[in-house]
């Protein structure tokens, strides 16, 4: 199980037009992901998403809150006693190509972590052979044709199923999949959730999808945890398909209605709708993040800033404070 309570990060930007601004990246997230369990973190670009991944995986640093992994608090661990905590989850990239090293082959690139491994847990020199060519063939390739190339010499789907089967080697308890199939051929990204899918249940390992697409989220099943991130917050959190089927939150709603299955889903709003880019992060504001661009706004809006609750009647924790609003586009599920 891996637990965040309040986690906060600000990155500190420098430009030369408008000089050094903060950024504050999350602004106090909470979350768990049970093991073997499924959860999508889902937001549009900036809100967050990649820096709560990288943290989980231990790659990127916090400020403030904490990380729990199997129940063990990593702001009490030195840095190099986290590292067989974090290894423990493994970071799947968007970019197959560039997670690779083009000069290795994928017996070279497997090769390395597995010996590292038969040392520390003192396993023979056979066993390196035998556990490359069974992670490969886990992820769904032929060890004969495959170990013996080059990145180059391999589909981007294949690729990410290196990086796969890469990460496999190291027996890790969760997968974070970041934007894991956007770069991929569009032919080739269902194989590729598919294959995740099939690990969580053949293997038990739990899978964070990072994404801005809902139908990915979806995919993961109808156990998996919704997060939807708004500008550092976590706005509304529940079962993927409850939210699907009845957001409560006005930006989960406006984020479901691009999707293709609920297109026509307007907010019957009228007030006008401020785009993110002109929302400035390094200012404070107070009252609700999404306020300024909330088609519902009242004026205790702008003056207080609403947490993630659960209120009666709503199966989902949301951070709105008309979440009865909802009742104006919410849908069966059969009709999602
Ligand atoms: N290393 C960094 N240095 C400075 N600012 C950063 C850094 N990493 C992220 N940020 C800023 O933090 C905010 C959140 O970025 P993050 O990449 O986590 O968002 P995201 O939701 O994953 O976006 P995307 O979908 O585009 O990857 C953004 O404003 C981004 O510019």
């Amino acid at each position: 199980m891996i637990t965040g309570t309040g986690v906060v990060k600000t990155f500190k930007q420098r430009g030369k037009l408008l000089g050094a601004r903060e950024v504050r990246a999350l602004r106090g997230v909470d979350f768990a992901i049970p093991k073997g369990g499924a959860a999508s973190f889902i937001g549009e670009s900036g809100c967050g998403k990649t820096t709560l991944g990288r943290i989980i995986a231990g790659l990127e640093s916090y400020d403030e809150g904490e990380i729990a992994i199997d129940g063990v608090s990593m702001s009490a661990l030195k840095p190099k006693q986290r590292q067989p905590h974090f290894r423990k989850i493994q970071m799947i990239h968007q970019d197959p190509y560039s997670a690779l090293n083009p000069t290795r082959t994928i017996h070279q690139t497997l090769h390395a972590p597995l010996s590292l491994r038969a040392r520390q847990t003192g396993r023979p020199k056979s066993w390196i052979e035998e556990r490359a060519a069974e992670v490969l063939t886990l992820v769904g390739l032929d060890p004969g044709t495959v170990l013996s190339r080059y990145p180059h010499q391999l589909s981007g789907g294949m690729r990410q199923r290196v990086v796969i089967a890469r990460a496999l080697t190291v027996d890790p308890e969760m997968l974070v999949a970041d934007e894991a199939v956007s770069m991929i051929d569009v032919s080739l990204r269902l194989g590729i959730l598919a294959l995740l899918k099939d690990l969580r249940e053949r293997l038990g390992v739990s899978v964070l999808f990072i994404t801005h697409d809902v139908a990915t989220a979806r995919y993961i099943g109808d156990d998996g945890e919704l997060y939807v991130i708004y500008r550092g917050q976590v706005v509304e959190r529940g079962p993927v398909d409850t939210i699907i089927a009845d957001p409560v939150h006005p930006y989960t709603q406006s984020l479901l209605s691009a999707i293709p299955v609920l297109h026509g889903l307007e907010l019957p709003g009228e007030q006008p709708v401020v785009p993110l880019e002109s929302l400035d992060d390094s200012r404070s504001q107070d009252g609700c993040l999404f306020a300024p661009r909330c088609p519902f706004r009242q004026e205790r809006c702008t003056a207080e800033r609403p947490l993630l609750q659960v209120t009666e009647g709503v199966p989902q924790e949301h951070a709105c404070f008309y979440p009865e609003r909802r009742s104006v586009i919410a849908r069966p599920m059969s009709e999602v």
